[in-house]
C-alpha cells in the first residue's frame, strides 16, 4: 500500500501491523574476535515491505545480512524466515529467499538467456516459461540474445537481479543493489523493485544512497556499531519535530491566533501566505478543523519534512556521541 503523508497515517500503521512476518531476528549478534560487528539486532519485516537497512560503513549490514541467509553463524541470536527457524529448517527455507550479496559471476561470452538457463540449471525446475517471466521483470526481453559481454553495468546488474529471482522467491534481500549504477541505471533498478513489491514479495535492502531509499523504501532500518539505532517508516523518520507547513489566506492573522494556542506558540510565517506550526495533539487533521472552524480554512496543510539524508546524520552523529560518553 502507498504511504499518504498525514492524517491517514494510523490506519496504514495499523494494516501493516497485521501483516505477515517475513523474516525475523532475536538479539542477533556476531563477533570477530574482540569486535562485535552486530550488536542484538532485532528486526521485524512484514510481507510486501520494501525496507532499506542503512548504516555508515562498517556498521554491521553485510554481517547481518550473511546471517541472514545462512551465510554465516551467528555468535548469538537467531534468525527466523516466515515464522520458521532458519538454523532448524534450513533447506526447506532458503529456497523461498533470493539474494544478490555480490554480483554473481556471469559468463561474459553467453547471452543474458543463456545465463539465466545456465544458472536455472544450477538450481533445477526453472522452466523456460520461468526464464521468459525473468526476462519481462528485469526488461532484458529485448537484449536476451545479445552477448553480456556487451551488457552495461545497469544490464549486468538487474541479470544478477534475475538470478536472484529464478525459483520465484518471496523474500529478496540485497546488499547494495544499486552500486555503481549511473542515474538511469538507478531508475531503472527502482522502477524493478518497486513492481517486484507490487507483486507481493517483500524486499529488505541495503544502500548508501539515501535519497534513493526515501524514494523507494517504506521503512528504514538504520544500525550503526553493529546496533540498531532506527527502525521507524520514512514518513516519520523525515516528519520534523511534529511540524506542518500550512497554506492559506490571511495568513498573519492565523499566525495570531495560533501563537495563543499552548501548542502554537512557536508558530511562523513562512513567505505571505504559508506559516509552520505544531498541531493540537500533534493531529495534523485536528489543526485542519481548528483553523478551518476559526474561519481560515487551509489551502494546503502537509507534515514538514526534512531529507532521509539529514536525519541519517544527525541520528548517527547523535548514536556517536552516546556511545563516547
Ligand atoms: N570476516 C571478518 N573478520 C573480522 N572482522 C570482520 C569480518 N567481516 C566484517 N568484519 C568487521 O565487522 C564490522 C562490520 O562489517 P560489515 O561489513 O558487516 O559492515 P557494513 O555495514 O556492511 O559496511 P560497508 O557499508 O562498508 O559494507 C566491521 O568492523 C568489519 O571490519
Amino acid at each position: 500500500m502507498q504511504k499518504q503523508p498525514g492524517v491517514d497515517s494510523v490506519e496504514v500503521a495499523s494494516s501493516e501491523h497485521n501483516a505477515e512476518t517475513v523474516l525475523r531476528t532475536y538479539d542477533l549478534s556476531k563477533r570477530y574476535g574482540t569486535r562485535t560487528a552486530v550488536n542484538q539486532l532485532n528486526l521485524d519485516i512484514r510481507r510486501g515491505e520494501l525496507v532499506g537497512f542503512l548504516g555508515p560503513n562498517g556498521a554491521g549490514k553485510t554481517t547481518s545480512i550473511r546471517m541472514i541467509l545462512g551465510l554465516i553463524e551467528p555468535t548469538a541470536g537467531r534468525v527466523e524466515l516466515f515464522g520458521r527457524d532458519l538454523a532448524r529448517e534450513r533447506a526447506s527455507l532458503l529456497p523461498r529467499v533470493g539474494a544478490l550479496v555480490e554480483m554473481p559471476a556471469l559468463y561474459l561470452h553467453l547471452t543474458g538467456r543463456q545465463n539465466l538457463r545456465v544458472f536455472g540449471e544450477v538450481l533445477g525446475g526453472v522452466s523456460r516459461q520461468r526464464i521468459d517471466e525473468v526476462l519481462e521483470i528485469i526488461g532484458l526481453q529485448t537484449r536476451q540474445k545479445d552477448r553480456v559481454r556487451s551488457y552495461s553495468l545497469g544490464m549486468k546488474q538487474r541479470l544478477g537481479l534475475g538470478i536472484a529471482l529464478l525459483h520465484n522467491p518471496d523474500l529478496l534481500i540485497l546488499d547494495e543493489p544499486a552500486n555503481g549504477l549511473d542515474p538511469e541505471g538507478i531508475v531503472e533498478m527502482r522502477d524493478l523493485l518497486r513492481g517486484l513489491t507490487y507483486e507481493g514479495k517483500t524486499v529488505f535492502l541495503s544502500s548508501h544512497l539515501l535519497s534513493e531509499i526515501q524514494q523507494i523504501c517504506s521503512r528504514v532500518v538504520i544500525i550503526n556499531a553493529g546496533k540498531l539505532v532506527a527502525d521507524s517508516t520514512v514518513e516519520e523518520l523525515t516528519r520534523k519535530q511534529g511540524d506542518y507547513l500550512v497554506r492559506l489566506e490571511r495568513a498573519s492573522e492565523a499566525l495570531c491566533l495560533l501563537q495563543k494556542q499552548p501548542w502554537g506558540h512557536l508558530a511562523r510565517l513562512e513567505g505571505t501566505d504559508q506559516l509552520i506550526t505544531s498541531a493540537p495533539g500533534g493531529s495534523g487533521r485536528e489543526l485542519y478543523t481548528f483553523l478551518a472552524q476559526a474561519g481560515f480554512v487551509p489551502e494546503s496543510l502537509a507534515p514538514v519534512t526534512q531529507d532521509l539524508e539529514q536525519v541519517f546524520f544527525s541520528l548517527i552523529n547523535a548514536n556517536e556521541g552516546e556511545q563516547a560518553q
